[in-house]
């Protein structure tokens, strides 16, 4: 899959560095903020673009995707991309990748600022003092020293929050599904289950991304049992902390303080949560620092201008298969993926949702390569069928809107090889095998018959079976000819149980098979 990066469009203030790097690189840049807030003018533009660089402000929405009609890749200069439709841009094949580590320094600078200026009510007394008064009392404080902070995410900025707070002399506890006890130690987080961390934080704050499961994660039944005036800490992103709930919580006194950069609706609808007199807000700042735009623009700008060379993938988060289809090590075997996958589609009479695929890595340098291998093997597998743009990002998407059952397996042994299994109910199982050598990929086994000399796979392949005889191939290379096109290789495989398969590479691709049917069992023709 190569990108074709010819204009990219920028919607949300980044820092020049960005549109510097693009344009340095020979792709032109149209800055447009407006847009950001006119969705129908964007609608309308979008379709002029390859590309697509936002920030928090611009929705982009499956509507918008769709309307994009040469858009290959969307950029977010930053962490999150809820604000992002990304099954709509996997479908339509459109890489999305964000620049996560670049922010992460800000936003736990900006929570820790959050949460001492809370405490020590810091807000307000400059508020009371450009009033003109002296309030030395309303505001007294409390000391961070010795109090408990939880922190819920324990990721890149939640890690960061811990060792700063950890010099005021916090105890630190938190929860993370995907971190361990013992990893969350040696960040001297002392790792717990939400129910146990509820009733000992005098401080809450949230790390996670906004998911389902992470929507108002701290609720009114967290509140209710929670310490009395606990805190509440939301650099994350709005939704996390139920608003409602908060404010309620205020009023009546469980909550003690919340410090808020982020919001359900931004900017925020809920006047009376911000209004609240032990609420401090932020408008969305967290990566609002010169170092942290800096670095997120020169990084998106990058990964922009490395895809479209093909060098390397960094930071997508919808394509796998695709960012190790750019490594040197990958490459050969994602194209044997590919090459099995559309050599699997001909061992049956259609893929559907009676299709089920099984995909062995074997040897121990192929660990983990199963998961984009998959896409591979299904883009394949698929190619032949969805005409409408399949590519390595959407593969998997098409095979579970077409009901291909696809598992994976990883077998160890010194040798490292691609076995795919393709069945469908009711018949037998078919079998291909196969190994990267160099830069080439290499089949070695079809549905039982072996290529001694292994077959490498590329271009266009007429596939063809029958009983080894010394006229077929003749007959068959007369079709090809009087079809008008040439060969240029053959490979051969054993013959089982009365069949050999054949695979004749072609300099272009045949009009009709009729002359061919005529000289053999089967015959089909595949791009691999
Ligand atoms: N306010 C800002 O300007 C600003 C700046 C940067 C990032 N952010 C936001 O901060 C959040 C964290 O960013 P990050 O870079 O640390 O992300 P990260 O991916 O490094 O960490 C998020 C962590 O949350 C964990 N998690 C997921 N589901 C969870 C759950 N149900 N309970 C507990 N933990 C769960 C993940 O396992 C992960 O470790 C994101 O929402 C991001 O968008 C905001
Ligand atoms: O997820 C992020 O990176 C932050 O929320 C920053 O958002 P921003 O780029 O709109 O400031």
């Amino acid at each position: 899959m190569v990108l074709t990066l010819r204009r990219v469009l920028i919607t949300d203030e980044i820092a020049q560095q960005c549109i510097d790097i693009l344009k340095r690189n020979g792709i032109e840049v149209v800055k447009n903020t407006a847009l950001a807030k006119n969705k129908g003018q964007l609608l309308n533009e979008i379709k002029e673009f390859d590309g697509l660089v936002v920030r928090s402000g611009t929705k982009v929405s499956a509507d918008i995707i769709n309307a994009g009609s040469r858009l290959q890749i969307i950029g977010r200069a930053g962490t999150g991309v809820d604000n992002i439709d990304c099954e709509a841009a996997t479908r339509k094949g459109v890489i999305v990748m964000n620049t996560p580590g670049g922010n992460t320094m800000s936003a736990a600078e900006h929570t820790c600022a959050m949460m001492c200026a809370m405490t020590r009510h810091i807000p307000q007394g400059t508020e009371s003092m450009r009033a003109g008064r002296w309030d030395r009392k309303k505001y007294m404080g409390s000391e961070l020293y010795g109090k408990t902070l939880a922190i819920i995410g324990l990721g890149r900025i939640g890690r960061e929050v811990a060792s700063r707070m950890q010099s005021f002399g916090m105890t630190t506890i938190g929860y993370d599904p995907l971190v361990s006890a013992e990893e969350s130690a040696e960040f001297k987080i002392e790792w717990m289950e939400l129910e146990k961390i509820w009733p000992l934080a005098d401080y809450v704050t949230v790390h996670v991304p906004l998911i389902p499961p992470t929507k108002n994660l701290i609720s009114e039944k967290v509140f209710n049992i929670a310490k009395k005036g606990v805190r509440i800490i939301n650099v994350a992103r709005g939704g996390i902390v139920d608003e409602s709930a908060l404010l309620e919580a205020l009023n009546n006194g469980q909550c003690g303080g919340a410090a808020l950069d982020v919001f359900l609706e931004e900017p925020p609808t809920n006047k009376d949560l911000i209004a609240h007199p032990l609420c401090i807000s932020t408008p969305h700042l967290g990566a609002s620092t010169v170092e942290a735009q800096t670095r997120v623009a020169e990084e998106i700008a990058q990964q922009f201008v490395d895809a479209a060379e093909g060098k390397e993938l960094i930071g997508a988060v919808n394509a796998a298969a695709l960012s190790n289809a750019l490594s040197e090590a990958s490459k050969p075997w994602v194209a044997l993926g590919q090459a099995m996958g559309a050599l699997a589609s001909t061992l049956v009479p259609t893929v559907n949702g009676d299709t089920q695929l099984q995909i062995i890595t074997q040897g121990s340098s192929m660990k983990g390569a199963g998961a984009y291998l998959k896409s591979a093997v299904l883009m394949g597998l698929l190619k032949v069928q969805v005409n409408n743009g399949i590519n390595l990002v959407n593969a998997p998407m098409f095979a579970k809107d077409n009901g291909v059952q696809a598992k994976t397996e990883h077998k160890e042994g010194s040798a490292s090889q691609l076995v795919v299994i393709i069945q469908q109910n009711g018949l037998a199982p078919h079998q291909l095998t196969g190994h990267a050598a160099g830069s080439s990929a290499i089949l070695t086994e079809m549905s039982g018959c072996v290529f001694p000399n292994g077959c490498t796979l590329g271009g266009n392949v007429l596939v063809y079976t029958g009983p080894y005889s010394t006229q077929t191939f003749p007959t068959v290379a007369a079709a090809i000819s009087q079809g008008g096109s040439s060969i240029t290789s053959y490979s051969g495989s054993s013959e089982q149980k009365g069949v050999c398969y054949s695979l004749v590479g072609l300099e272009s691709p045949l009009q009709n098979l009729d002359a061919i049917k005529q000289n053999v069992n089967s015959v089909h023709q595949v791009s691999l």
